[in-house]
């Protein structure tokens, strides 16, 4: 199992391998984007640990996302979901997914692009719509039309999630197809950068 579809040239993994170095590799976007499938799918790929921040959450607090909502309120989870993030972020190179909403904390943002490198998976609402209503585990979505809650998040989210270092587009594919595509992306983007670099020693 790779993780990807198997098309990867491993030039490219070494490639995306070399760009993290020690700094986590940290998925962002709105809930049923894709970062939890396909971050451990990118992880297995890469060959590096991964982990995700509502499940660390989960783990440490022994409650589940809505548990936690429900019994200590939004912003409790959120000063939680950033400490977590603070601690995940201190050991790398490893894929972290975050919750949907991590990355709008300012604090947590700044340390994400400070020590990271950041992916928003960005996809349509007709996309996230299809996927996150298959099941009802997300507390902010429990509202009388829970499609145009989504679709306001969206609107105020994006402009924030664009702050991260690549985006990466998640449409009606196969995550594996998905993951792959993060690792080009990847790829593609150290060796641009190193070629701008050179550029500028000419
Ligand atoms: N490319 C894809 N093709 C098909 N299904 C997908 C794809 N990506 C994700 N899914 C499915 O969509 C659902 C939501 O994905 P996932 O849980 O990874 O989203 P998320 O971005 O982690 O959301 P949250 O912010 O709520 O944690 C899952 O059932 C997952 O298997
Ligand atoms: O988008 C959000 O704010 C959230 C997304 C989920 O990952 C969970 O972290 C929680 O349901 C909140
Ligand atoms: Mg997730």
């Amino acid at each position: 199992m790779t993780g990807t579809d198997d098309s990867t040239p491993p030039g490219d993994i070494e490639t995306a391998r070399r760009l993290l170095g020690r700094r986590n590799l940290v998925f962002v976007g709105l809930m049923g984007a894709g970062k939890s499938a396909v971050g451990r799918l990118v992880a297995q790929g890469l060959n590096i640990p991964f982990v995700d921040s509502d499940h660390e959450i989960e783990r440490v607090s022994r409650m589940s996302v809505p548990e936690l909502f429900q019994a200590y309120g939004e912003p409790e989870f959120r000063a939680l979901e950033a400490r977590v993030i603070k601690r995940l972020l201190k050991t790398g190179p490893r894929v972290l997914s975050t919750g949907g909403g991590a990355f709008i904390n300012e604090e947590t943002r700044a340390l994400v692009l400070r020590s990271g490198f950041s992916v928003w998976l960005k996809a349509d609402l007709d996309v996230l719509w299809e996927r996150v209503s298959k099941r009802d585990s997300r507390p902010l979505l429990k509202t009388e039309n829970p499609r145009a809650t989504l679709s306001k998040l969206l609107d105020i989210r994006y402009p924030i999630y664009a702050a991260a270092d690549l985006t990466v587009q998640s449409r009606d594919v196969p995550k594996e197809a998905i993951a792959a595509e993060v690792i080009a992306s990847l790829a593609a983007h150290a060796r641009a950068t190193k070629a701008q670099e050179q550029e500028k020693l000419a």
